[in-house]
């Protein structure tokens, strides 16, 4: 496949190595400094950007008919807008806030830790996420992904950021540390015990082979897509 990176900051260009020894080719590296590129070069266009960016970045692909695969995060409150234009334009379009296959799993299990937990009321549910002091939002799109899967199955009406004395609101921890990847846990506490479940990722690569795979699955699909689709996990 012909792939366009749009953002080659730490993630495009672990996909860009990863890409190349699966024998694909990369046609193009967006940054911030790049004008007037042709995206009807690529095949395929994988937006790892910034939150600022990732519409105008979705929508030109959309735009030209090219599938994009989006794993930035941040940028959700225009969600909708891209969904209408993709069915608008009949294109092909993949979001997810973590495309690791292990995440995906752990998606899968927070859902059905969250689903038995659903009968008991005598356990506190909170959610930590760490990364590097270089990410730019917070709290991460995947501890979102975490609070929204554990608000269907649970009477709590929102999440927040940080302690909350609401009781109807799951508290996100976000912990900016050096270098570190990307780690996610989720614990439910009561006066006698503790559960818990985590996610540490070691480095990018299982971000980036996840994206790689959700292109390969999206170049011959129409629609609005999700990791979920790609692995089959629904
Ligand atoms: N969904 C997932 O599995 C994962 C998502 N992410 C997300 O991906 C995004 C990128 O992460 P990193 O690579 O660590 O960040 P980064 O800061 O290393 O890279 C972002 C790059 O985007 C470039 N950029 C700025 N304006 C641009 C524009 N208009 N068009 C294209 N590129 C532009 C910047 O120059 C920079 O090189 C973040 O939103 C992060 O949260 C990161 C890892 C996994
Ligand atoms: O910015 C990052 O690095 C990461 N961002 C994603 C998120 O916001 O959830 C996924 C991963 O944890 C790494």
């Amino acid at each position: 496949m012909k792939i366009a990176l749009l953002g080659y900051g730490r993630m495009g260009k672990t996909i860009e190595q990863i890409a190349l020894d699966k024998g694909h080719e990369i046609v193009l590296k967006v940054g911030k400094n790049t004008k007037n590129y042709d995206i009807t070069l690529a095949d395929v266009a994988i937006d790892f950007s910034i939150p600022s960016m990732a519409f105008e970045n979705i929508a030109n692909c959309l735009n030209n008919n090219i599938p994009v695969v989006s794993g930035t995060t941040g940028w959700l409150d225009k969600f909708n807008d891209v969904t209408a234009l993709c069915k608008k334009k009949k294109g092909s379009f993949i979001y997810a806030s973590n495309f690791s296959i292990g995440v995906n799993v752990f998606f899968k299990l927070n859902e059905y830790l969250a689903k038995i937990i659903a009968h008991l009321n005598n356990y506190q549910v909170s959610i930590e996420e760490i990364h590097h002091t270089k990410k730019l939002d917070k709290p991460s799109g995947t501890a979102i992904t975490l609070a929204e899967d554990i608000l269907k199955h649970s009477s709590k009406d929102n999440w927040s950021l940080n302690v909350t004395n609401n009781k109807n609101e799951i508290p996100i921890a976000s912990k900016r540390i050096p270098d570190v990847p990307g780690t996610h846990a989720i614990k439910y506490e009561s006066a006698e015990d503790t559960i818990e479940i985590k996610h540490t990722a070691h480095n990018r690569n299982g971000f980036a082979l996840g994206a790689i795979i959700a292109a390969e699955w999206l170049v011959d699909k129409t629609g609005v897509f999700t990791m979920k689709d790609v692995l089959d996990l629904k």
